[in-house]
């Protein structure tokens, strides 16, 4: 029987003596919201930590432009200088928290070349540089974990790279976004306005440094093409994605969609067909009676379809500070428990062994194939329906379904909704065209696609 910890040291109580290795030694770039939640959990879970990786973990130094007041680092090594930390010997794994895609690179490819491992929140560093850095990551035999960039907390990451690999992934959709799910949500539920509930997001940590990358879709995009390089085991094809995000969702919208049976969700899709991978992110019409068109307020949830296990829907908190922080730490230990490995007994960065990444090509969004919402401002003349109805049917489109109510007193204008068959996206763009060019029409043509996800 070997001695316990307890009897020979105080350094991690739970650590069998004969496993004691030296402590895994992180740097800290980043002392924002998920930097300081990341030093908060360390401290409080440090000796769980520990007996995960089987060694301790020591936080050795902090680069951060100011001392944060979420997180007490009064015991800790700290420098204003971010790239002490990618030269300091001492440091095994840079934990990179700074956010943004240019000191980030450098920083990043600076503690490759010296030989670091590196975790990193930083989704855009990845969607948009990760093919070079995981490139420069495996010439140097280091690794780069990025578990805290998809969905903050939930290990979708681990899903796609280690859980799932013995599927062929037919598809994969998300609320991928917790700023703009919390944003549709108060709208919804609270009946806030857009700017409201965004100064809210922003309040609680949720939002980026730009939240015009949480509203426009970027951040969605971001974590969209991370998702579908590892589960089509093809590059990182950040300019590929199609984006549409919720600044143009009106509460009017979302209140058709629950009369019809829907609610309004920001998803990114990924799916394979035989013409490429569709990689789309915009606002999408879901049945209520699916799970992932409940998921409320910053969650997010990902539904991913193996050929072999059928669908799996993964669900947690996708922003705020411990949340990420829970990801980030994951990562440190995976890194830790191998850190001593050789470079190809590792799991590899980008899922696949290097130089068996191919797959498919993107498909052009005309190409993509969904069914709409339609709302169209019509004035109050008979003939306007069998007009758009005529349109419609000219380029292989049916109308399932319609909402049309009574104009409002004084109003020369009736809302007229629409559900769409599946229809090709170049058949449809047409169609709207048409439909806005008609004199009875006014303005533009409202336009959501539909998912049934099932
Ligand atoms: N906030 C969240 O819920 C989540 C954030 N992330 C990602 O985590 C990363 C960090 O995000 P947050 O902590 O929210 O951002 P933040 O803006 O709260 O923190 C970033 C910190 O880095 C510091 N920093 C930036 N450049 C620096 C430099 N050159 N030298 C020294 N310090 C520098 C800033 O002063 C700031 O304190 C980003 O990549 C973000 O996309 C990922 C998942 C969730
Ligand atoms: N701004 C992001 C943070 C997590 O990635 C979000 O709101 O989801
Ligand atoms: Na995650």
């Amino acid at each position: 029987m070997s001695a316990t910890v307890e009897e020979t040291t105080e350094l991690a109580p739970r650590l069998p003596a004969d496993n004691l290795r030296r402590a895994v030694r992180i740097g800290i770039c980043g002392l924002g919201t998920v930097g300081s939640g990341t030093v908060n959990v360390m401290a409080r879970n440090g000796e769980e930590i520990a007996a995960r990786c089987g060694r301790p973990v020591e936080i050795v130094q902090v680069g951060a432009r100011r001392d944060n007041a979420a997180c007490d680092t009064s015991k800790l090594n700290v420098t204003r200088e971010i790239f002490d930390v990618a030269d300091n010997p001492d440091v095994d794994i840079l934990v990179e928290l700074i956010g943004g895609t240019t000191v980030a690179r450098e920083l990043v490819l600076a503690a490759i070349n010296n030989g670091k491992h590196i975790v990193t929140a930083n989704k855009a560093l990845i969607a948009e540089h990760g093919n070079e850095l995981f490139a420069a990551a495996a010439e140097k035999g280091v690794t780069i974990a990025y578990e805290a960039a998809v969905a903050g907390g939930i290990p979708i990451i681990k899903s796609l790279r280690e859980g799932l690999v013995g599927n062929r992934i037919q598809w994969l959709a998300g609320i991928i976004n917790g700023t703009g799910n919390y944003i549709l949500t108060e709208m919804r539920d609270k009946g806030r306005s857009f700017a409201e509930a965004l100064a809210q997001a922003q309040e609680l940590g949720y939002a980026e440094a730009d939240p015009t990358f949480d509203v426009e879709g970027i951040d969605a995009a971001h974590k969209l093409v991370i998702m579908a390089s590892l589960a089509f085991a093809m590059p990182l094809a950040f300019d590929k994605v199609y984006t549409e995000g919720i600044s143009g969702v009106s509460s009017e919208d979302i209140r058709y969609a629950d009369e019809l049976g829907y609610r309004i969700k920001h998803l990114g899709i990924a799916r394979r067909t035989e013409h490429g991978v569709e990689l789309r992110v915009h606002p999408t019409l879901i049945p209520q009676r699916r799970l992932i068109a409940n998921v409320n307020g910053v969650m997010n949830a990902v539904l991913v379809n193996g050929d072999a296990v059928g669908p799996t829907l993964y669900y947690g908190a996708g922003a705020g500070a411990e949340a990420t922080a829970s990801a980030v730490i994951a990562d440190i230990v995976d890194v830790a428990r191998t850190l001593e490995a050789k470079p190809d007994q590792r799991v590899p960065a980008a899922g696949v062994a290097e130089g068996s990444q191919a797959g498919p090509q993107v498909l052009p969004m005309d190409e993509v194939v969904t069914s709409y919402y339609l709302r169209i401002s019509a004035h109050d003349k008979p003939g306007v329906m069998s007009q758009v109805a005529k349109i419609c049917s000219d380029q292989g489109i049916s109308i399932e379904a319609l909402i049309q109510h009574e104009p409002a007193e004084g109003e020369a204008l009736v809302p007229v909704v629409i559900l769409t068959s599946r229809a090709k996206e170049a058949r449809l763009r047409e169609a709207v065209a048409q439909i806005e060019a008609l004199d009875t029409v006014e303005g533009e043509v409202v336009r959501i696609r539909v998912e049934t996800l099932g």
